[in-house]
């Protein structure tokens, strides 16, 4: 299967990441959100990461321009008439994925894979709302894009041999490192990640310490690069909470319900980095 032309639904945190290191590997890019102003702030991001490249010597100006040009903005799902695949990065919904992927399914060319960045949901059941079941799968990038190594690939229920070998091949092209799982809710790594921010967000509403001591037990204690609520606040306390419900639905175990401080946050708009204000406040 040859990929060449690539749609990102989606110009937020993990979109733009995903547009980047598709652009940096060659491929032609559309890069769609709702509306321009969205899809223009995903390429500001963009920008400042290739400008940060090139200050340090990792590329040239002209590469630069090359990987910009390799971007077109899209606020028109009809262009995906013209890929090869679309990567869906929009919110951790299933009625908004599902609303997508039926569009995308009348829209896209017939061999087109249609794949998404979902962080927990059911890619059987994203599948299922299209015509194509076995060119629908999950390609599970990880944040930030352009650092972290791996994609983590899974395949629905229909999910046909050839379809995962070409995400293989892909992500091995965009310089990452594909790692196979079965479709289950939050997959491998928000199975075992959420839950651990989740705890450190009770261990907060009961008082058994401050923001900061338990980030820095953790930082400190365990070598992890940054501490859970300060992990949480970098993913979007909104999508925490979605993975949440989506682990304590899915398994119908107790043991995966939302903290209620969480919710708290997320009704009171307090969505981490990306608002300005999650348990630490960004100016
Ligand atoms: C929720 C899900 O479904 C799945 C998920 O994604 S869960 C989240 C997974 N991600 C993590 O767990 C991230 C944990 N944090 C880390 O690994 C590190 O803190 C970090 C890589 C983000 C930053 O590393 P750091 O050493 O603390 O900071 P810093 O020195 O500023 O950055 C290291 C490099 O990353 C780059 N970087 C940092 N943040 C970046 C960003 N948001 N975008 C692009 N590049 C970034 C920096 O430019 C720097 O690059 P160079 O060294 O090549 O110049
Ligand atoms: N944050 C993370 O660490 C990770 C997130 N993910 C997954 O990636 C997806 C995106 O997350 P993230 O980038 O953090 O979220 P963001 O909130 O940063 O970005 C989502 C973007 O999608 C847009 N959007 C919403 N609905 C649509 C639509 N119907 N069509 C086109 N664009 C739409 C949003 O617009 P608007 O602002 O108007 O809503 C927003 O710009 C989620 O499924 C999430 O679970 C996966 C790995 C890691």
């Amino acid at each position: 299967m040859n990929i060449k032309k690539v749609m990102i639904i989606g110009a937020g945190q993990m979109g733009s990441g995903i547009a980047q290191v598709c652009a940096q590997a060659g491929f032609e890019v559309y890069l769609n959100d709702l509306k321009p102003e969205f899809v223009e702030r995903g390429i500001g991001v963009i920008t400042k990461n290739l400008t940060r490249n090139v200050e340090k010597g990792r590329m040239t100006e002209d590469e630069k321009t090359s990987v910009l040009g390799n971007i077109k903005q899209s606020t028109n799902l009809q262009d995906a008439q013209n890929v090869d695949i679309v990567i869906e990065a929009a919110v951790e919904n299933m009625d908004i994925k599902t609303k997508i992927f039926a569009q995308l399914d009348e829209i896209a060319p017939e061999h087109a894979i249609l794949a998404s960045n979902t962080s927990s949901l059911p890619i059987t059941e994203i599948a299922a709302a299209t015509k194509r079941p076995e060119k629908v799968i999950g390609m599970h990038f990880m944040n930030p894009v352009p650092v972290m190594k791996l994609v983590e690939i899974i395949r629905g229920l229909a999910t046909a041999d050839e379809v995962y070998q070409a995400i293989e091949d892909m992500t091995k092209s965009l310089n990452k490192v594909p790692v196979e799982v079965n479709d289950f809710p939050g997959f491998v790594s928000n199975r075992i990640l959420m839950p651990m921010i989740n705890e450190a967000i009770y261990t907060l509403y009961e008082g058994v310490a401050t923001v900061e001591a338990i980030d820095e037990v953790m930082k400190l204690g365990m070598n992890h690069p940054m501490g859970p609520l300060t992990l949480a606040d970098f993913i979007g306390l909104d999508t925490c909470l979605y993975i949440m419900e989506t682990l304590h639905e899915g398994f119908g175990d107790d043991k995966y319900r939302p903290c209620p401080l969480l919710r708290k946050y997320v009704k009171a708009g307090w969505l981490g980095k990306k608002s300005g204000r999650g348990f630490y406040t960004y100016s």
